[in-house]
C-alpha cells in the first residue's frame, strides 16, 4: 500500500479547514496572492491557524510577492511551509530561508525534468497547469503523461483534480501527494464539506490499490 498524501487549497474559514483535516488531509493552503478570490488577510489566516489541531501541515502561497512583504507576513502567522506559485527562481525561495515547495505550471513541449532541476533545495515540486496570464487555480488539468516516471524531487500532482479524477490522475503519475483548490469548492473560497471528504476518500482508496 502507498500513502499519497493530500492538500486542500484555498482555505479561507476556519470551518473549511477543519471539514478538511477531519476528513483526513495532511495539510491545508492559504493564498496571500491579493488578485486571487481565495486570497485571506493576515487576521484571516491568523483565526485559521490558532484553530487548527496539531500534526497539519500549513502552507502559503505566495506569487511573486517581495521578499520582505513575506516576512512581514511570516512574523504574524507561523506558516510550516512556502509554495511559491510564480516566475520565483531558486535563489528567491532560499532568500526566505524556510522549506518551501515551488509550483511550476506545465505546458505541451516543457522538458519538466530540467524545470524541477532548476530548485534543487525545494522539498518537493507542485505541478499545476499551465495557462496563459493566470499563475494557477484554474481548475484546469494538464496532459499527465507530460510528468516523466523519475523526477529529482517529490512530485505534488495539482490542477483541476477532482473526486472524480484524482484515483486515474494518481495511478498514472504516481505523485508524493495531490493539491486541490476549485474541484472541492462550493463557490470561490468556500470549501464544499461533501466534495472535500469524497476527494480525500478517493486519493486513499487509490493508495490502498497500489
Ligand atoms: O487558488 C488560487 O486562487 C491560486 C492563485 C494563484 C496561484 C495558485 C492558486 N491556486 C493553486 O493552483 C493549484 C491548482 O488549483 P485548482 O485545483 O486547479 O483550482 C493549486 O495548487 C492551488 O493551490
Amino acid at each position: 500500500m502507498s500513502v499519497v498524501r493530500s492538500k486542500i487549497c484555498g482555505i479561507t474559514r476556519l470551518e473549511d479547514a477543519l471539514v478538511a483535516v477531519a476528513a483526513g488531509a495532511d495539510a491545508i493552503g492559504l493564498v496571500f496572492y491579493a488578485r486571487s478570490p481565495r486570497a485571506v488577510s493576515v487576521e484571516q489566516a491568523r483565526n485559521i491557524l490558532a484553530g487548527l489541531p496539531p500534526f497539519v501541515t500549513t502552507v502559503g502561497l505566495f506569487v511573486d510577492m517581495p521578499r520582505s512583504e513575506i516576512e512581514a507576513l511570516l512574523a504574524a502567522v507561523p506558516l510550516d511551509l512556502l509554495q511559491f506559485h510564480g516566475d520565483e527562481k531558486a535563489a528567491d525561495c532560499e532568500a526566505l530561508g524556510r522549506p518551501y515547495i515551488k509550483a511550476l505550471r506545465v505546458r505541451a513541449g516543457d522538458d519538466v525534468a530540467a524545470l524541477v532541476g532548476a530548485y534543487p533545495s525545494a522539498q518537493a515540486v507542485l505541478l499545476d497547469t499551465y495557462v496563459e496570464g493566470v499563475p494557477g487555480g484554474t481548475g484546469q488539468a494538464f496532459d499527465w503523461s507530460l510528468v516523466p516516471a523519475k523526477l529529482s524531487k517529490p512530485v505534488i500532482l495539482a490542477g483541476g483534480l477532482t473526486a472524480d479524477n484524482v484515483g486515474a490522475a494518481i495511478a498514472q503519475v504516481r505523485p508524493y501527494a495531490v493539491d486541490v483548490s476549485g474541484g472541492v469548492e462550493a463557490g470561490k473560497g468556500i470549501k464544499d464539506a461533501t466534495k472535500v471528504k469524497d476527494f480525500v476518500r478517493a486519493v486513499r482508496a487509490v493508495g490502498e490499490l497500489m
